[in-house]
């Protein structure tokens, strides 16, 4: 993913991480007002249904007394027994005795009134007859409901039964199980409660053979999500807050340099390209350095020096070093094997140096192809060669296989000579900076000298790096420096174009010795023997 994609992705993670912990804690806060509005008109249910199941309870056990009753029927005593009865019940209204389809006496006292035979609505499940719309014969007034088993009958208040405390604008309803409505709170009519309405929440609760029903309007809910919004609002905006600054955490570390690199590393993002080593005695080309590119997947093209520091600090380094060996095999694996004249040098991180990591890699990118060992050369910086111990086992096993070693930028690091007179080395590369200084009758032209006098008094190959002018050139060429490489031959190239220029440079003015020679001799002497691996006889 380029850059402009991972900051597109993550403007949209960063809103969607923003959006949604608001809008899932304004849904949680909806459903909870939901579930608390329901629960609580639940509630109210339950309690209208166990007043109404107390009521009809208490209805039942009067008339099973009267029933039971030996008293002459509308005897004085008869009726002050019903009267005590509906005095003692609560919720009952009135106690009737009915013989002949006539009321003949009640709590009231002595009646004699016809009473219309119609059918109970319904029966209930011990046995009691239910009128769901009585017009009481004494006591005029509101239609009442009437139980009737046997002789007997009680009159009870409909609202009475749904009498629950409540807010104001909640409505009651009772029916049956068949579905006939039998009592409903006052201002609530039978027939809306039997309707859906939208704008209402309902809850219903069933009883054995009674359900109670109750509704409010959802308007309540309001304040119900207030009070859900005033604990769940905040928490949404604090995760809203930490998944924000999550998403721009790892967005800045997916962006940060270093991520960039692994990537890169990953998708093998990395291109060689080759600077020509010249013979300066002959300009004959002996072969090249490898160095590597980043080519982003844009196309721009980043310079080494602007992510090796970057890659040795991480570790990146070391699989960017196996890259470039596969790289060079891959590209001038013809070449090499055509051309035994040519080397090529890789340049290794002080890491590689020290523990020799990097030596089973170039085993493995030769094998199968004609390339020989001794046409890759190794080059590490002065850094490299700090640990003498471990430096001069990597060192030892490379020339073993055949690998010259050469140390590079030399003068710019913390060599000691001890040290470096002591490690079998093969090269000595100076640093463009001491090039730069000649002709330039700067102080360190002098060191320059010097550089070059115990480099050959180690008996070391010397290559000059950075030579950019004729007079550079003409002057190593007089201390007799054995190679050079600057922008006065060539600037590094892709590796078809190396292919060219060696081609024509060999055209013009020959190739050089192998640098594979059938008897390789030892390292006699560090820094002092013959030289093992040179491209060309000293
Ligand atoms: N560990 C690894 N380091 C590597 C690798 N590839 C390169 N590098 C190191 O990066 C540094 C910068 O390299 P680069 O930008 O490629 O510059 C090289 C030459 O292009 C430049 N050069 C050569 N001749 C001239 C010249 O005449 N003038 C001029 N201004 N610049 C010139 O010098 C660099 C060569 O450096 P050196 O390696 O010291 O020979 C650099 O330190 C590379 O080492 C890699 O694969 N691994």
């Amino acid at each position: 993913m380029n850059r402009h994609r991972v900051i597109a992705v993550s403007i949209a993670l960063a809103v969607v991480a923003a959006v949604l912990p608001v809008v899932l804690a304004a849904w949680l806060a909806w459903q909870g007002a939901l579930n608390a509005e329901n629960a609580r008109l639940t509630n109210v249910a339950e309690l209208a249904l166990a007043r109404a199941e107390r009521s009809f309870r208490g209805a039942a056990q009067v008339l099973g007394t009267m029933q039971a009753t030996t008293l002459a029927p509308c005897s004085e005593a008869h009726i002050a027994h019903m009267q005590a009865l509906t005095a003692n019940t609560p919720f009952i209204e009135e106690v009737g005795y009915i013989a002949g389809g006539m009321l003949r006496c009640s709590s009231w006292g002595v009646v004699q009134t016809q009473v219309n035979a119609t059918p109970a609505d319904f029966r209930s499940a011990d046995g009691i007859d239910v009128h769901t719309q009585v017009q009481p014969l004494v006591a005029q007034g509101s239609t009442m409901v009437a139980l009737q088993q046997g002789d007997y009958n009680v009159l009870i208040l409909p609202a009475r039964l749904v009498d629950v405390i409540t807010d104001r604008d909640v409505q009651i309803g009772l029916r049956a199980s068949n579905g006939q409505w039998i009592a409903t709170s006052a201002g609530a009519s039978a027939q809306w409660l039997g309707e859906a309405h939208p704008d209402w929440l309902q809850a219903q609760v069933q009883g054995e053979g009674w359900q109670a029903v109750a509704m409010q309007p959802r308007e309540h809910l309001r304040g119900a999500l207030g009070r859900e919004l005033l604990w769940l609002l905040p928490i949404g905006m604090l995760t809203a807050a930490v998944l924000v600054a999550w998403v721009v955490w790892l967005s800045r570390k997916r962006l940060s340099p270093l991520a960039e690199l692994a990537l890169a590393v990953r998708h093998e993002e990395f291109v060689v390209h080759y600077q020509p080593i010249m013979q300066l005695a002959t300009g004959v080309c002996v072969g090249a350095e490898a160095l590597v590119r980043w080519q982003r997947p844009d196309g721009t093209m980043v310079r080494p020096d602007l992510f090796i520091p970057l890659a040795e600090e991480s570790g990146l380094v070391q699989p960017i070093t196996d890259q470039v060996v596969r790289a060079v095999v891959r590209e001038l694996g013809t070449l090499l094997a055509a051309d035994r004249s040519v080397h090529i040098a890789v340049n290794l991180c002080a890491e590689d140096i020290k523990s020799g990591r990097i030596l089973p890699v170039i085993d493995q990118a030769l094998h199968g192809t004609d390339v020989r060992p001794e046409q890759l050369w190794l080059e590490a910086t002065e850094r490299g060669f700090m640990a003498p111990d471990s430096a001069r086992q990597t060192i030892e096993a490379a020339r073993a296989r055949g690998h010259s070693v050469a140390i590079d930028d030399f003068g710019t690091g913390f060599s000691s000579l001890q040290y470096l007179q002591n490690l079998p080395l093969d090269a000595l590369k100076i640093d463009k900076a001491f090039i730069d200084t000649l002709g330039a009758e700067a102080a360190t032209s002098s060191v320059t000298g010097h550089i070059i006098d115990m480099a050959r008094a180690l008996n070391l190959f010397i290559v000059a790096e950075g030579i950019e002018t004729q007079a550079q050139a003409d002057y190593l060429r007089a201390r007799q420096v054995d190679f050079g490489q600057g922008w006065l031959y060539a600037k590094a190239m892709p590796a078809e174009q190396f292919t060219a220029f060696y081609q024509h440079c060999k055209a013009q003015v020959g190739s050089g010795p192998a640098v594979v020679q059938v008897a390789r001799p030892g390292h006699a002497q560090a820094g002092g023997g013959p030289l093992p691996s040179a491209p060309l006889a000293k």
